[in-house]
């Protein structure tokens, strides 16, 4: 069973990706939308994220069976309170933030009386705003569902019916592993990311113009990963501090490893790591992961920057 009207709130590269992916796999499930940007709201609007965006989070949440918060991991608390007293008791609430422990945390202080199921759909790029979502984000793409001891087991296969239909895969995790999974798979590389690119921006003996110049390969992958949105990632690292910095150690002593290894030429050393290292690139390409494909994080609409900037 699908759920009759869903509510997303947050009309970004998420939630306006939820409403396209809804309109075109569950036509029989009505989308409504809201947005604290009066002028995402407009652009979510002409771009028909969801079937009608409303100008109030009480107004697009009143007749919801789900409600999604698309909004940054720091707002998330703040957002569904805003809600509290139009959401229908049947409701089930859920979101899409990138950290789990802390927002399932947030959530289930600000609706006390709901049931609220956290998910995370492993599937982003580093656009942002109504401009960026496309309806084929989730397919084929890791949806991790982190539900609590005493959640209810129709709610939670509601809800993994609805991510499947979505055409994500469904994995179940808890809160506590997922924040550290994904603080080695996706939050510490995007702070090697803007570390990188910050570094070469502060170089003495290199120029801004040749940094730019010469990006064509490795660099060039950094700097689209560190060009994604601030707001968000501030918050995941604030809201994952702690798995964070778990991962940030082994990476430290590993970089330390890999330092040492070129200071005393251990060739063999470095070989040996970067032999390991393209096997799991490998694999990764084999389980169909691949998203280097030309199209990803475009579809029918050009994907771009935040239409607010
Ligand atoms: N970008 C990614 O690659 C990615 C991937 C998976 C999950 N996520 C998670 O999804 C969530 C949304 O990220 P996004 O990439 O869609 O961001 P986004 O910036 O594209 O969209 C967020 C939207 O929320 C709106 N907003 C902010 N505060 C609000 C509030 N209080 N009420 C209503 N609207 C509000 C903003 O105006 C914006 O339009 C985040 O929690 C993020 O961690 C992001
Ligand atoms: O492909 C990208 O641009 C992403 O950064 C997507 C990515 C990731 O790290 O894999 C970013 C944040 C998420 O919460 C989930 C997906």
């Amino acid at each position: 069973m699908s759920f009759g009207t869903v509510a997303i709130i947050g009309l970004g590269l998420q939630g306006g990706s939820i409403g396209l992916a809804v309109q075109e796999h569950l036509p029989g499930t009505q989308t409504t939308g809201y947005d604290l940007s009066p002028a995402h709201r407009a652009r979510a609007a002409e771009r028909a994220l969801v079937h009608r965006v409303c100008e109030t989070p009480a107004e697009a949440v009143e007749n919801a069976d789900l409600v999604i918060f698309c909004v940054p991991p720091g707002v998330m608390g703040l957002a569904a309170e805003q809600v509290r007293d139009a959401l229908p008791a049947r409701a089930l609430v859920s979101d899409v933030g990138s950290s789990k422990q802390a927002i399932s945390k947030a959530l289930g202080e600000a609706l006390p009386d709901h049931m609220v199921i956290p998910a995370h759909p492993v599937a982003g790029t580093e656009n942002s705003g109504p401009d960026a979502g496309f309806a084929h984000l989730f397919r084929n793409r890791w949806c991790i569902v982190t539900p609590a001891a005493r959640t209810d087991l129709v709610k939670l296969s509601e809800l993994v019916g609805f991510w499947e239909a979505l055409g994500a895969n469904v994995e179940i995790m808890t809160p506590e592993h997922h924040d550290l999974v994904l603080a080695v798979t996706s939050h510490v590389p995007h702070l090697i990311a803007y570390t990188i690119v910050g570094t070469a921006s502060d170089l003495e003996d290199v120029t801004q113009g040749e940094v730019i110049k010469y990006s064509a390969g490795g660099f060039r992958d950094f700097t689209r990963i560190a060009a994604s949105d601030p707001t968000m990632w501030r918050d995941v690292f604030l809201s994952n501090k702690e798995a964070v910095l778990t991962m940030l150690q082994r990476f430290t002593e590993d970089l330390t490893a890999l330092q040492r290894a070129i200071r005393v030429g251990d060739g063999q050393a470095l070989f040996d790591q970067f032999t390991r290292t393209r096997a799991i690139r490998r694999s990764i390409i084999e389980e169909g992961q691949d998203d280097s494909r030309p199209d990803f994080g475009r579809g029918d609409h050009e994907a771009g920057v935040d239409a607010a900037e």
